[in-house]
């Protein structure tokens, strides 16, 4: 066996095979099965990204319909899992309740130990529409909203912003949001998904992969940074500061700058392109461009003083919010778009499975170190 460690943080190792997802991190390139992320975001839809990620190709017309129609008819939630969002300290973050949720999901799935694709299959269809919905409902009852039923006749991202605002949404934002779903869905090993395939391979349930790949999408370096983005942004505007200013002082302090950098990408992140347009767009329709403008100016000088690129989360931040939704929303609607991933992923462990299991190169005291009897400590 090679002795040889792996570099800090694992970068640059290729920790499996795959066939759902190519990056080439220094061209800035990103595509599901192939098909670059440009196109799937201009012509695509969240249902026709979801069915390429499980299932490797694009539908036909009659498969995307059918499939279409599967993913609607799971938006279903068991009356104790409605029961749980209502048990919760309203103070609850969502990706608290979001994790929970997800593992109460699993008590009541009819193929929660079954891990053969095709159970898996059943369960992603139920996972991906449940997870909004917890999210949605969740959202109302701590505001002391009544809960929306779901409508089963409405896209996925149009049913999510229906059951989360009770009002229909506009073509303008329901478009918006489902590129963002497009753009969040994969994004090959991240952190999150790596979490994910680990639990699978020991061969657990895809509710238990989830449940920790929530965990991991929750941390700050991954998934949390579109809502410590947007916290910056608050704090630089109530300050009243020069954003230049601010983030200048950041950089003196040692701190990092949410949205910036890749452990990937050398380039810009292709999706944070869109973001970008998408940011600056939905302020001129809304006639408030100043989430936009204040974001534009910490990416000008953060690319010019540490060649840091603006990643997915950080013009999401601007977006979200010129779309009306809460800060803490931000990483469950990552989730949200983000589950389509993971569950091919699990999917495709549970295929051609191994047991995930490196080593550690040890560095504590040397062997054998002596065991003192307690009362001679
Ligand atoms: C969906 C996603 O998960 S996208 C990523 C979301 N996360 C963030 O936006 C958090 C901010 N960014 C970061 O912390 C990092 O860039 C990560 C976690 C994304 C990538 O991390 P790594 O590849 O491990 O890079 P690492 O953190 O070692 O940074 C390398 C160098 O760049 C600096 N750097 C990287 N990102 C930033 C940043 N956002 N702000 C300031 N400096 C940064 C580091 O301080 C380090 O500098 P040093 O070599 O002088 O110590
Ligand atoms: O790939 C990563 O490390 C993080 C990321 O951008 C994602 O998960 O979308």
């Amino acid at each position: 066996m090679s002795t040889a460690v792996a570099p800090k943080g694992l970068e640059g190792i290729v920790a499996t095979t795959s066939s759902i997802c190519w990056i080439d991190g220094d061209a800035g390139v990103l595509s599901y099965r192939g098909i670059d992320i440009h196109e799937l975001a201009q012509r695509s839809t969240f249902e026709e990204c979801t069915y390429l990620l499980w299932f490797g190709k694009l539908p036909t017309a009659t498969e995307l319909a059918e499939f279409t129609r599967h993913l609607s008819a799971a938006r279903e939630l068991n009356s104790k899992v409605v029961d749980l969002l209502r048990s919760v300290p309203a103070d609850a973050t969502p990706m608290q309740v979001l994790r929970t949720a997800v593992s109460l999901l699993s008590i009541y799935d009819a193929d929660e130990a079954d891990c053969s694709h095709d159970a898996n299959v059943r369960k992603s269809y139920r996972l991906t529409a449940q997870i909004p919905m917890i999210v949605a409902i969740f959202d109302r009852i701590r505001k002391g909203k009544s809960i929306v039923e779901a409508d089963k006749s409405l896209s996925h991202a149009a049913n999510f912003l229906w059951m989360l605002n009770g009002e229909e949404p506009s073509e303008t934002a329901t478009r918006a949001f489902d590129i963002a779903l497009i753009l969040h869905a994969d994004h090959e090993l991240n952190a999150s998904t790596f979490a994910a395939r680990v639990i699978a391979a020991t061969l657990a349930d895809i509710h238990s992969a989830i449940t920790g790949a929530i965990g991991a999408l929750k941390g700050p370096l991954h998934g949390g940074a579109n809502e410590a983005t947007m916290r910056l942004l608050y704090a630089i505007d109530k300050a009243g500061a020069d954003p230049v200013e601010y983030v200048k002082q950041m950089f003196a302090d040692k701190k990092k700058i949410s949205g910036f950098g890749h452990r990937v990408y050398h380039t810009e992140d292709p999706r944070a392109t869109h973001l970008r347009r998408m940011s600056e767009e939905l302020g001129k329709v809304a006639g408030n461009t100043k989430w936009f403008d204040l974001s534009r100016k910490i990416e000008l000088f953060v690319k010019q003083e540490k060649k840091l690129n603006a990643n997915v989360d950080f013009y999401s931040a601007s977006t979200y919010t010129t779309l009306g939704i809460d800060i803490d929303l931000f990483t469950p609607i990552f989730a949200v778009s983000r589950i389509s991933g993971w569950a091919a992923h699990v999917i495709e462990q549970h295929d051609d499975n191994r047991l995930i299991r490196p080593r550690a190169d040890y560095t504590g005291p040397s062997y054998p170190a002596t065991y003192t009897p307690i009362e001679k400590r």
